[in-house]
């Protein structure tokens, strides 16, 4: 794990997003170092998606932003967008827009769908495949592109309690293992989510969001048994009812 000296993967100096009338980042202030696991959560609209947006270059923001344009993203959305292809087509075509040679491309997608565990339903067309299955397509597509940093939206949110689980150990795996820049530089990892358990299990930091800003942003053990601030506070507590 780097201290808090490392240079940052990302700092953001005072980011505000606006959707017309709403705002939806509101002055954000975050600074994440190479191998942190953030996790991000708070009340529906308090503003997840836009910041993991923002971090992955997708949303139009206004402040200070510089990042590590040295390391690779990959991002994951709840519901993985499939192509009417087989399931190693969808992870070789990642990498053939990257410019390996399709040959290539598609031997490294069966060594990444074996890597979670589907080189059985390689030849499968992907949009047949479970929730579950496809997130776990998502990852290995994310896996071939071998990110420095790992983006994630409410990744299991829509799995049933199997699925997540094991969407949920693909996603411990990935976060102990390295990105492209070799073994002294772990895989960052920021994710949303609403299963607290998930986020004890993976995290290590949490951010607490409302409207738009970051109301609690402590290390995973202080989060969950230090003191918070009130709101933050009372939306554990409902979450762990
Ligand atoms: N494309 C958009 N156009 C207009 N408003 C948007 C857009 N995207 C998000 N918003 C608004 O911005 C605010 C923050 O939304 P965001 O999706 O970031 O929240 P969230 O915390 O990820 O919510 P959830 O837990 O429901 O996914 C909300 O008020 C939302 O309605």
């Amino acid at each position: 794990m780097s201290g808090p000296s490392a240079s940052p993967w990302v700092d953001l100096r005072q980011v505000t997003v606006r959707y017309g009338r709403v705002q939806a980042l509101d002055r954000v202030t975050l600074r994440i170092t190479p191998g942190e696991r953030v996790a991000l959560v708070g009340a529906n609209g308090s503003g997840k998606s836009t910041l993991l947006r923002v971090l992955n270059g997708l949303a139009d923001a206004s402040g200070g932003f510089q990042c590590n344009t040295g390391m690779r993203q990959a991002m994951l959305f709840q519901r993985p967008h499939m192509l009417r292809t087989s399931a190693q087509n969808n992870v070789a075509l990642a990498l053939w827009l990257r410019g390996t040679r399709w040959r290539d491309a598609r031997l490294q997608a069966l060594t990444a769908l074996q890597r979670v565990g589907l080189q059985g339903i390689a030849a499968q067309n992907a949009r047949t495949l479970s929730g579950g299955q496809q997130q776990r397509v998502a990852l290995a597509r994310a896996w071939a592109l071998r990110p420095d940093v790992l983006l994630l939206d409410e990744p299991t949110a829509s799995l049933d309690p199997h699925a997540k689980r094991e969407v949920e150990a693909l996603m411990a795996d990935f976060a102990a293992s390295h990105g492209a820049a070799g073994p002294a530089h772990p895989v960052t990892m920021v994710f949303s989510s609403h299963n607290l358990g998930q986020v004890k299990r993976l995290a290590s930091r949490v951010i607490y969001m409302e409207h738009g800003r970051l109301v609690a942003d402590l290390p995973v053990h202080d989060f969950f048994n230090g003191p918070l601030p009130e709101a933050a506070r009372l939306f554990v507590k409902g979450e762990l009812v």
